[in-house]
């Protein structure tokens, strides 16, 4: 008995010490959850969809906006270190790029009064080449110590930004993966595309009418994606385009500096485009941020739209739409390009404006400054630091506008991060408070009561209608049913993948509710082997182990062998460690079943499930499922199990000690094979007769 209690204590005791998403979310989401509050943000805000008043919509926009941005800036609070030595190396830098005009201006003045005294004698140049080697000491010092400033910033203000991503993808992953429903991911995480709600409602079946391809917020290309690009950008925004604010605005204001103590008057004719400069900044810096969303939705529906067809490359080659599928991505790929070159352009006529506006202000400042050199009001080399001041002035205001424009764009990022990740602490807090672990090897039976079920993406459609059933160790249970009469959906609610509406399912003796146990128990209690199962691209070890990192080798053989696996393990170059492909590819359909036998057996739980087990098993890996059923009721030296067959085979059924018959989600009748066969008016008989 101990021996098997092990890996579920073992399990409780991780659960203690708390999981790595706890450890991911514990800290931060209390202050992160604070935030959200101070910020008034409410949880329906990220809810595509919903359509509040245009005025709260403003206010939800704004305070949406302050909750981004603290829990931003709560995130970049942890490389706080590499931020501020790389933010006070970059205003370092930026000094020494302000000293540079003045120390440049200074040596051009040094060294035209040295060459005009070489006429006045040794004496005289003797005394002025002393003063030419302090500027050129000083300009040494500038150089060298900017540079090393420069590589200081560049790797602190990269390190902290690759923390952050990093951090944010994890934090997003985990999320994700962790707290979303099944519901989330088959339904498409509810979000619609534009293609979607478009009012002539095309859809990706009319090839003419590309790109309307829909995607969802939970498609793999989608998540990617936000993954991929969005995280990034949105920690660029608190790292390098935070810091290029700063060492912009520094540039501005040292520059002005400088350039009022050289000529006030010039000042006020170089100033003169700054307000022009910075209107335009404001129009550029709304449109490009719609734009930029625009965008960034279709870089995901092409993503998503890649993802699938690469994912399901047979039925596109069995279809031999190939050209249609890639004419359709060219398509995506062009609106995309399109929606790009708007935000480009936009940037474009921003920049060529700034050039075109700084290149006429130097113009007038060398106009005015020329005649001022003449009258000897400034000296040549003043005139030359003024100018490059201005230049940096220019620079510094379009760096400005530049970096808030991307800090924009961050925005836009982490909006898109934060309402995934957001929607995904929503669906756990709604969950939270159904938790708690159990010793399944203490559970003798799973018991359903009066359980009712819809799928909330088309919840008027009742799927189960108050099921009753007893789940036992020892016992095998056969459901059969026309297609779509629920029997896949009832083998999901048991194994907690969805929560019944109606109705409870505890276990005995306990009494405990299936559906407040953590998710952990429920796994060690019910295990499903589907129509279709999945694999990863691994060994067919690890494949296997997959239910039961715990497993030694000797349960994972164990199970290998019940469900019949050895004899084509046996036969393969690398056995156990041979890899089975891209979802189990380089397997057959029978093989693969067989594996998901044993992956499901390794974990040993209370009852197993196993849909349609025969659908693709020759006559000799059907008695795996023989075998499956064997060592259910014996134990095979351990507790033994409940077994619910989802059959139509005439042979596995007449093996069950109780058939039961499922129609439009309601149980219509129940019994034992032999009872329901003689019976020619049965449900049974009918459904097998339809079927035969
Ligand atoms: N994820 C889902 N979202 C919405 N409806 C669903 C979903 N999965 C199944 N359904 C619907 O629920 C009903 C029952 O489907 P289910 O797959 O449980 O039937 P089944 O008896 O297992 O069918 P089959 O024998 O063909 O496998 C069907 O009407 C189906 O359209």
């Amino acid at each position: 008995m101990s021996e098997h209690i092990q890996p579920s204590q073992a399990k409780i005791t991780r659960r203690k010490n708390g999981s790595i998403v706890d450890r991911l979310f514990r800290p931060k989401h209390k202050r992160s959850r604070t935030a959200r509050e101070e910020a008034g943000f409410d949880r329906n805000m990220s809810t595509k969809g919903d359509a509040p008043s245009a005025k709260k919509a403003k206010s939800l926009e704004a305070s949406r906006k302050k909750y981004v941005k603290a829990r931003l800036n709560d995130e970049a609070s942890t490389d706080i270190r590499s931020l501020a030595v790389g933010t006070l190396a970059m205003m370092a830098s930026a000094l020494s790029n302000q000293a540079l005009p003045k120390l440049l201006g200074r040596l051009l003045d040094e060294k035209s009064t040295s060459l005009k005294n070489m006429s006045c004698g040794v004496d005289e140049i003797c005394s002025h080449s002393g003063k030419s080697g302090s500027a050129s000491k000083a300009l040494a010092i500038v150089v060298i110590g900017g540079g090393f400033a420069s590589f200081l910033r560049t790797t602190m203000l990269n390190r902290a930004q690759d923390n952050i991503a990093q951090r944010l993808r994890t934090k997003l992953f985990s999320a994700v993966l962790t707290n979303r429903d099944m519901e989330w991911f088959v339904a498409g995480g509810g979000a619609k595309s534009e293609g979607e709600n478009s009012k002539d409602g095309n859809n990706q079946s009319d090839a003419a009418t590309v790109p309307t391809y829909q995607t969802s917020a939970s498609s793999p290309g989608a998540i990617g994606s936000i993954l991929a690009e969005d995280c990034n950008k949105a920690s660029e925004s608190v790292t390098t385009v935070f810091a290029n604010i700063l060492r912009s605005c520094s540039s501005c204001a040292f520059a002005t500096y400088h350039m009022i103590s050289l000529n006030p008057s010039l000042f006020g004719i170089s100033v003169s485009i700054v307000p022009v400069v910075g209107a335009a900044a404001v129009v550029l810096n709304k449109f490009v941020k719609k734009a930029t969303a625009k965008q960034r939705e279709c870089a995901e529906q092409a993503a998503s739209f890649a993802e699938e067809r690469i994912t399901h490359i047979m039925t596109v080659k069995l279809a031999n739409r190939e050209e249609e599928e890639v004419e359709k991505y060219v398509q995506l790929q062009e609106e995309c390009v399109r929606l790009g070159r708007k935000v480009n352009s936009a940037k474009g006529v921003f920049m060529g404006f700034t050039f075109a506006a700084t290149g006429g202000a130097l113009y007038t400042v060398f106009n005015a400054g020329g005649a001022a050199v003449a009258t000897g009001r400034m000296t040549s080399g003043e005139l030359t630091s003024f100018a490059t001041y201005s230049f940096l002035l220019g620079l510094g205001t379009s760096g400005v506008f530049k970096a808030l424009g991307e800090l924009t764009q961050g925005l836009v990022s982490a909006d898109r991060v934060y309402s995934l990740m957001d929607g995904s602490l929503d669906a756990k807090s709604s969950s939270e408070g159904k938790k708690q672990p159990i010793d399944t090897e203490s559970v003798e039976s799973i018991i359903l009561q009066n359980v009712s079920f819809s799928y909330k993406s088309s919840s008027k459609t009742t799927v189960l209608d108050s099921v009753s059933l007893r789940l036992e160790r020892g016992k095998v249970i056969a459901l059969v049913g026309k297609n779509g009469s629920g029997k896949t959906s009832l083998a999901s609610v048991i194994a907690g993948l969805y929560t019944p509406q109606d109705g409870k399912i505890t276990l005995q003796p306990s009494g405990v509710d299936f559906n407040e146990l953590v998710r952990e128990s429920q796994t060690s209690l019910i295990q499903v082997v589907p129509q279709h199962p999945a694999f990863f691209d691994a060994t067919i070890k690890s494949n296997v182990s997959y239910s039961n990192l715990n497993a030694s080798d000797e349960e994972i053989k164990k199970a290998l062998t019940i469900a019949n696996c050895n004899d084509f393990i046996d036969k393969l170059d690398d056995g156990l460690n041979f890899r089975v492909g891209r979802n189990g590819m380089r397997l057959s359909g029978g093989q693969r079943q067989r594996l998901a036998l044993a992956r499901a057996l390794v974990s040993k739980p209370c009852v197993l499930i196993l849909d349609e087990p025969s659908s693709a098993l020759d006559a000799e890996g059907e008695s795996a499922v023989t075998d499956a059923v064997h060592a259910c009721r014996n134990g095979d030296n351990c507790k033994s199990m409940g077994l619910l067959l989802i059959t139509h085979r005439a042979s596995t059924l007449q093996i069950a000690d109780l058939i039961i018959v499922l129609k439009d989600g309601k149980v219509v009748e129940e019994g034992t094979y032999d009872e329901l066969s003689e019976d020619k008016g049965s449900a049974l008989c009918e459904l097998m007769s339809e079927l035969s």
